[in-house]
């Protein structure tokens, strides 16, 4: 199944230009997008005692005609409550002309335990508020607890933010057509839509690929063709050499669970960059993992300089300052350098935090020529100190927001949470939706940040790095299930890689 999503605007382009090249018609699109949600109502609810369809004055309405009279053809027993009527002309107006069954007012609304709504009133035109009578319809169905079954979406939940403007239906199932919309991964639309199911209506792929879209779901597909596997004759270096920078003697926990998961993820070596006075406590916890002292600017760069790091982790307990500001624009310096160049920064926690006052220097070190790939990991709380306007501006989506900030620094940038958007700075963006919340848990983070490390050392380009570890991370956490703490995570990535490095194969031996 194809991961890229379609904005409302570009979904309607989508309509337009399948329409334009044939052979279907606009009507045709109609009757199928009404045929796949009919099945859906029909295969769910084989006893509904009776289905209210609700249907708008735009094509989501008509998408409603075309269910009610496939279910009355069914022998349901269907009641419609129309919205306003379709333009004169239009697909809408023919499908409803073509529905038996005849339309009462939505204000006169009423419905019974035991029938379920079909929630036809707006789907990607959405553009306002609900009004009263839609609203009211929500109140109604929400009171009796009805399934509502919505086509395309929620009525109230924007497809291009996923938020709802004012009242909203809660669906048990959504049926959306050709693609996914951004507003149904990111959160609360993704909570709206209950089950989300897709039907193809006979918009070809090749449509699709004219409107050359730049979002998409993060799943496997997206990146597996860059999945890391070594190759027959690899050695530990080759196989990538990442640096995780440790905080003090009372706070190296969470450089140590990075570096664990970066080893985790195919990095062939990980040593941990120590001040001296954590030396004795990281050396008692570590085994396979290697120990550096490093105090300043210049124990940073001999160890570049001799040991070819590929990719470092900066930030996870490491506090914030000069120091910390210092090691990032020193290990992005080594774009720079002639002894010693570094793939990839992911810069995390307080490796973000340090930044508050002083992003654009951050920034432009970033798209300085021939820098590493820096990647930002920010929770809601970091991406605010870093992107502080483009946080507090409520017209944005959170798709938007991680597309902009990208875009300013110069960086991949990971904004975190339950529904984590992936951003890169030439536009492409993915919503990651198979987290759960056992992943809210201290130090998940810095695995995270440490996984993507790993695939930077191991030569995945940064982007696709970024995304299969935030799958990656939220696929081991969600099949681990309660009692997750972070302790756990670097082991529960190991059945989840086992199947990626199997598929990867397949993709590479078909
Ligand atoms: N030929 C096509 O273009 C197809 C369209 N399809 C359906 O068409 C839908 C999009 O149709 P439309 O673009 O007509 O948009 P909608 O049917 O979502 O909205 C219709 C109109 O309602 C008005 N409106 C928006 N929000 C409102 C509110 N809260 N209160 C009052 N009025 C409001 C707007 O002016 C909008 O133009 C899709 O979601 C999908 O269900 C499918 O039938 C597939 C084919
Ligand atoms: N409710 C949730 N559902 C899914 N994933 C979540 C949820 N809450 C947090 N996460 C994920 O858990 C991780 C938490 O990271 P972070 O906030 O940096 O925590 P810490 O600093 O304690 O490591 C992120 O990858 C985030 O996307
Ligand atoms: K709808």
């Amino acid at each position: 199944m194809s991961s890229e999503l379609l904005s409302p605007a570009e979904m309607t382009e989508a309509d337009r230009l399948a329409i334009a090249t044939g052979p279907l018609a606009g009507i045709d699109l109609m009757r199928n997008a009404g045929a796949a949600v009919s099945a859906v109502v029909l295969a769910h609810f084989p006893v509904a005692s009776r289905v209210h369809v609700l249907c708008g004055p735009g094509n989501n309405g008509g998408d409603g005609y075309v269910v009610a009279r496939i279910l009355r053809d069914s022998a349901v027993d269907v009641a419609v409550w129309a919205s306003g009527s379709p333009k004169a002309g239009s697909d809408a107006a023919l499908a409803a002309s073509e529905c038996p069954v005849r339309p009462r007012p939505l204000s006169e609304f009423v419905a019974e335990t035991g029938s379920i709504v079909v929630d036809a009133l707006y789907g990607a035109g959405l553009s306002k508020p609900l009004s009263g009578d839609a609203a009211r319809a929500v109140e109604v169905a929400t009171e009796l607890s009805l399934p509502v079954v919505a086509v395309d979406l929620p009525s109230g939940v924007s497809g291009e933010s996923g938020q709802s403007l004012g009242q909203a239906f809660r669906a048990r199932i959504t049926v959306t057509f050709a693609r996914k919309k951004p507003g149904h991964l990111l959160l609360p639309g993704r909570e709206m839509c209950g089950e989300l199911v897709l039907a193809d209506i006979g918009i070809g792929d090749g449509i699709v690929a004219q409107l050359e879209p730049r979002t998409f779901e993060n799943t496997p597909p997206l990146w597996i063709g860059n999945f890391p596997v070594p190759a027959v004759d690899a050695h530990k270096y080759r196989r990538g050499h990442v640096g995780v920078f440790s905080g003090g003697p009372s706070a190296t926990g969470a450089a140590r669970l990075s570096a664990l998961a970066a080893a985790r993820s195919g990095a062939g070596a990980v040593t941990v960059l120590s001040p001296a006075n954590a030396m004795q406590v990281n050396a008692a916890h570590l085994t396979s993992i290697m120990l550096h002292k490093s105090d300043s600017v210049a124990d940073v760069q001999e160890f570049i300089g001799r040991r070819r790091p590929s990719a470092f982790v900066l930030g996870p307990g490491f506090g914030v300052g000069e120091k910390t500001r210092d090691f990032a624009l020193g290990v992005l310096a080594t774009g720079q350098r002639p002894d010693g160049r570094v793939d990839g920064l992911v810069l995390d926690a307080d490796g973000i935090t340090s930044f508050r006052d002083a992003p654009n220097v951050l920034f432009e070190a970033a798209r300085r020529p021939n820098a590493p790939a820096l990647v930002l990991t920010p929770h809601e709380g970091e991406f605010a100190r870093l992107f502080p306007d483009i946080a507090g501006d409520t017209n944005l989506s959170k798709l938007a927001k991680a597309r902009t900030a990208a875009e300013r620094a110069g960086a991949i940038v990971v904004y975190k949470g339950a529904d984590t958007v992936i951003a890169a700075p030439d536009g492409r963006a993915a919503i990651n939706g198979n987290g759960a919340p056992w992943l809210a848990t201290a130090g998940s983070g810095d695995v995270l940040s440490g996984i993507i490390a790993g695939f930077l050392a191991q030569g995945m380009p940064a982007f696709e790095a970024a995304c299969a570890a935030v799958w990656i991370h939220a696929e081991a956490g969600s099949r681990f299930g309660p009692g997750l703490i972070a302790e756990d995570l670097p082991l529960a990535l190991l059945p989840v890689l086992r199947q990626l490095a199997e598929r990867r194969n397949e993709v590479t031996a078909g």
